[in-house]
This record gives structure tokens, C-alpha cells and sequence, in this order.
């Protein structure tokens, strides 16, 4: 467990005010490092802040990625959690073709418990005294109002609905959609949808609306979602077939659309797969990196997630533009995930190698690039 960090964050437990500490040679050892640029730690007792905002690398722009709020079991697991999405963040934003850079931030709490407005003002705190280092987002547990009440208290808060991006699910859902439908192209010659059986595990923002993009095309749908009521207009809407739990897994079907839970793809779960493509939004699918071989020794085709997913960045990066966020700009640059896509399954082919080792290559290249 954490030797080096725990002093530290015992001391900063009777802090009454809050305290920022750069912890990156601290969380150096710790895996999921990769040579980041910086670590900060913010811890404010009195108001319920413990928070770590990781930037990964900020050599195409500015470092963005979201504020994820999440009662984890240790303080070393959240940084290990920011340390791995800040990394995922970089990847994301590079392949997608942007000029941002890599973060994110993990407040360990629980959003539903222990999220009051003392808490987010001193991480709007945080946010300030780091000087627009770091721009940060909506992610989960944190919502648009959240977002919208840091904006009034912090610069560098993107997402906001006043002026700012908004929603980015419509995007994150247009991207997905385009992106299963490359991964259609690659391995049948058509994106043809009538008649395709999609399962779409989490019928949430964003997965409801790729069954409406689906439905609209003819996919045939099976969904599941914890929530009966959705599961229930799903059955309604689209006459899709509902089915409970893990049965989404094994369910008859061409691709599989996970848009709820990370860690989906596991020495457990795959060898349930009926499906021939994995294509779905949700973030960090593959429980660990084997996952991306067990899919290939089956034969599946898989969409790396921060490249089918990237919607949602790219429209928030749109607000970094000349002249401010126009929505119109976003839509035609999301449709490109559909070609880096194709151009990832076309190496991943070429070179034997997994689609997800792939896409981390190509996104090292072109940091690496911009880094000479
Ligand atoms: N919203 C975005 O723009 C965006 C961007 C990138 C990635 N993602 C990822 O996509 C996924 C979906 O995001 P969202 O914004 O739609 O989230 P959401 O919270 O709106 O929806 C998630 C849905 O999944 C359901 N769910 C949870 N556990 C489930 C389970 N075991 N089986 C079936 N359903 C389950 C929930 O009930 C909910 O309806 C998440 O992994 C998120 O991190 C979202």
C-alpha cells in the first residue's frame, strides 16, 4: 500500500484550508505512471476536498479531461485512477486530431453523499491556484451544474452550458455510431445496418441515443440497462429485446455496444461473446491489456474506446477555436472517427497486432512527433 504518499496525507488531514502539494515524483512508482508531467494533490478537511488532478502531458496543448468524483477505496487507487485517465486523456485528444494536451482529476468522494457546494468551491480554489494548467470537464459524478457552478468560480471549466459546449453525449453517440458502423465496413464490406443485431448494454445518454440512430437505420436491438423503466421504452420504441444482467453478454448478436461500465472485456466475459464486433462508448472496456489479444484469438473486432468515444472531447474542443464553440463545426470533424478508425483496423491487420496497440501507437507517434 502507499508508503511514500500516506505521511503526506495524513499531515494534510488536519489542514483547514487547502493545501496544494506537487506529489509526482511521490506517485512516480505507482503503476499507470508514464512519465507525467505533473501531479497535484489538493486536501481542504474542512470542506470535504480530497482531489488529484494528473497531468499527463500537455506537448499539443493545453492538458483537458474531466473531473471524475468516485468513492474509491484508497487514496492510492484515485491517483492511480487519474494517472490512467489523464494517459487515456492523451491518447483520446491526439488520435482525435486536437490540439489539447492530456488530464484529468479524481475527487475521492461520493458524489451522492459527500458533494456539497463548500466542496466544489475549494476545488474551484484548486483550479485557480493552478493557473490554467488544467481545463476540466464534466465526468462522473460530476454534472452539468456542477460544471456551470465552478465556471463561476474557476477559469479553465469546459462544458458549461452558459457559453460553453453543453451536453456532450449527442456527440460521444454520434461518434460511436459512425465508428460501429466503420467497424461494419471492415468486416463485412458494408455499413448497411437493416437487419444487423446490436446488443447495447446501458441505455443512458449515450446509449439511448445510438438506438436511435441505429433503430433509424434497422439495426435489430437487444438492450439491457439496470433501470427497468428505460429497458421498458427501449421494448417500446425501438422493439428491441430486453434482456437482465450479464445475458447481454452472450446475447445473439452481431456487435456489442457496451455504453455503461468500464472493465466489460475480461478472461471471464469474452469467451461469452456471440458478437464479431465490439463497438460501443464506454471508457477503458478492456479490463486489462491482455483483453485486446483475448479478442483477437476469438476473432473479434474491437473499436478502441477512446478513439470510438472521442465525440464528446471534440466537441468540448471546439470552444478552444477562433471566434468561440459553433456547433456546426463539431458534427463534420466527429465524422472522421469513422476513417481513423478504418485506418487503425487497416494497420492492426497489416502489422498482426491488436486494434487497441495500434491506436496507442499511433497516438505515441504523433505526440512523440510534436514533441521534435
Ligand atoms: N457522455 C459522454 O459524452 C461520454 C463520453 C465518453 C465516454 N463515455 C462513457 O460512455 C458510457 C456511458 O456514458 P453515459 O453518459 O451514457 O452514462 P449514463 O450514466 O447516462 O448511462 C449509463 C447507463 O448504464 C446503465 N448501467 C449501469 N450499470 C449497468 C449494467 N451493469 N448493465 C446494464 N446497464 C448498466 C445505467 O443504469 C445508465 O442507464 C460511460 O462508460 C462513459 O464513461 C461517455
Amino acid at each position: 500500500m502507499l508508503n511514500v504518499l500516506e505521511p503526506r496525507h495524513q499531515k494534510l488531514a488536519g489542514a483547514t484550508t487547502l493545501e496544494i502539494t506537487d506529489i509526482t515524483a511521490d506517485v512516480a512508482r505507482l503503476d499507470g505512471f508514464d512519465r507525467h508531467e505533473q501531479v497535484w494533490l489538493g486536501r481542504d478537511t474542512a470542506r470535504g476536498l480530497t482531489a488529484i488532478v494528473s497531468i499527463h502531458t500537455t506537448v499539443l496543448g493545453p492538458a483537458l479531461g474531466g473531473t471524475r468524483i468516485w468513492p474509491h477505496v484508497s487514496f492510492e487507487a484515485g491517483v492511480i485512477d487519474a494517472l490512467r485517465l489523464s494517459r487515456g486523456m492523451t491518447f483520446k485528444s491526439a488520435i482525435a486530431g486536437l490540439p489539447l494536451g492530456g488530464g484529468k482529476a479524481v475527487i475521492i468522494a461520493d458524489a451522492k453523499k459527500d458533494k456539497t457546494p463548500a466542496m466544489l468551491e475549494a476545488y474551484a480554489e484548486m483550479l485557480n491556484k493552478l493557473q490554467g494548467q488544467y481545463i476540466t470537464a464534466e465526468d462522473v459524478g460530476m454534472t452539468l451544474a456542477d460544471a456551470d457552478f465552478l465556471a463561476e468560480r474557476a477559469p479553465n471549466v469546459s462544458g458549461t452550458t452558459k457559453g460553453g459546449s453543453g451536453n456532450p453525449s449527442p456527440f460521444t453517440a454520434q461518434g460511436t455510431f459512425v465508428g460501429l458502423k466503420a467497424a461494419l465496413r471492415h468486416r463485412t464490406g458494408s455499413d448497411a445496418l437493416s437487419g444487423v443485431r446490436v446488443g447495447v448494454q446501458g441505455l443512458g445518454s449515450v446509449g439511448w441515443s445510438l438506438c436511435e440512430k441505429l433503430h433509424a437505420e434497422g439495426a435489430v436491438l437487444t438492450v439491457s440497462d439496470l433501470d427497468v423503466v428505460r429497458t421498458a421504452r427501449a421494448a417500446e420504441k425501438f422493439g428491441a429485446t430486453v434482456v437482465s444482467g450479464d445475458a447481454i453478454l452472450s446475447a445473439d448478436v452481431d456487435i456489442f455496444a457496451p455504453c455503461a461500465l468500464g472493465g466489460i472485456l475480461s478472461a471471464e466475459t469474452i469467451p461469452q461473446l456471440k458478437a464479431g464486433i465490439v463497438a460501443g462508448a464506454a471508457n477503458n472496456q478492456l479490463a486489462t491489456a491482455e483483453d485486446g489479444m483475448r479478442l483477437v484469438e476469438r476473432g473479434i473486432l474491437y473499436a478502441p474506446d477512446y478513439v470510438i468515444n472521442a465525440g464528446g472531447v471534440i466537441n468540448v474542443a471546439a470552444e478552444m477555436a477562433e471566434g468561440g464553440y459553433s456547433v456546426g463545426a463539431v458534427s463534420p470533424r466527429v465524422e472522421k472517427i469513422a476513417d481513423t478508425l478504418a485506418a487503425i483496423f487497416q494497420r492492426a491487420d497489416r502489422e498482426g497486432r491488436t486494434t487497441d496497440a495500434v491506436a496507442e501507437t499511433m497516438a505515441r507517434e504523433i505526440v512523440e512527433a510534436a514533441r521534435k
